[in-house]
């Protein structure tokens, strides 16, 4: 059976059917060639109405996650409220192990909105998730910043670094220093958790993953979602 999958983050939509993927912007779904799908799965880390209703309206199965499930066969949660942790978190951590089958500890990482860092280890073939972390993504990181100082602005003759080498201009100094805070955390984890198999996905992911040697998976909170298609989920 072809399911399919959509992943509503904070900023951007994606979705993949029979394995090609796409996204646009949240505020684009409608313009969107929605493919003919008996059974459609989203995943969404926010309340979207709208695009909802208008799934509900073209596919007659559609079934739409909001929270990691609380009760998932061989997962055990480290939230003592596993409904709040964040869907997309848990499916990247089920996507992780789906993809790298042979380790038994991962850190994964998820560099969208914000950045999202989750340790994951396997205990007698059950998954353990350890904890984690939230920091501001690549682009909230510098919008907080041009947003709470008066001369911290996008100067518009200057232009945004796409590394993190010392900057000589505004613009330059936050866009570098963001990244560098990301690499420096990145590198940091994988000299703590040296056994764990680091995987880095989303949106500001490949450039992260490059920059700190780890592995890039183009999304593995499809993985996630495949994980869950394979079991019980529509049956
Ligand atoms: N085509 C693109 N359009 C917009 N942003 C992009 C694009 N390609 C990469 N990016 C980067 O991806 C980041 C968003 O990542 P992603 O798409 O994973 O976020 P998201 O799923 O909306 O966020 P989250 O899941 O954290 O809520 C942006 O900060 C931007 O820098
Ligand atoms: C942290 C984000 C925004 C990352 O997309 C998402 O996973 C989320 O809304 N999480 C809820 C809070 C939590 O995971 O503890
Ligand atoms: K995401």
């Amino acid at each position: 059976m072809s399911v399919l999958l959509i992943d509503a983050g904070n900023s951007r939509l994606k979705w993949r059917w029979q394995g090609d993927s796409q996204q646009c912007d949240l505020a684009d779904f409608a313009a969107q060639p929605w493919p003919d799908a008996s059974h459609v799965l989203m995943a969404s880390v926010r309340e979207l109405p709208e695009l909802e209703a208008e799934l509900g309206a073209r596919y007659a199965c559609l079934h739409v996650i909001h929270r990691a499930l609380p009760q998932f066969p061989d997962f055990v949660h480290c939230y003592e409220k596993p409904e709040r942790l964040g869907v997309d978190r848990w499916l990247a951590m089920l996507g992780a192990a789906r993809a790298l089958p042979t380790a038994s500890q991962w850190l994964v990482i998820d560099a969208g909105t914000a950045l999202t860092v989750d340790l994951l280890t396997r205990h007698n073939n059950e998954l353990h998730h350890q904890g984690g972390y939230i920091v501001p993504g690549l682009q909230l990181a510098q919008q907080a910043l041009f947003l709470r100082t008066e001369r911290v602005r996008e100067f518009a003759d200057e232009a945004p670094a796409t590394d993190f080498s010392l900057a000589n201009d505004t613009l330059g100094c936050v866009s570098a220093g963001v990244r560098r805070q990301h690499v420096a955390l990145v590198a940091q984890l994988c000299q703590q958790y040296s056994h764990a198999s680091c995987v880095i996905t989303g949106g500001d992911g490949a450039w992260l993953a490059d920059a700190a040697g780890c592995r890039y998976h183009a999304d593995l909170v499809f993985e996630g979602m495949e994980e869950l298609c394979a079991g019980s989920f529509f049956s």
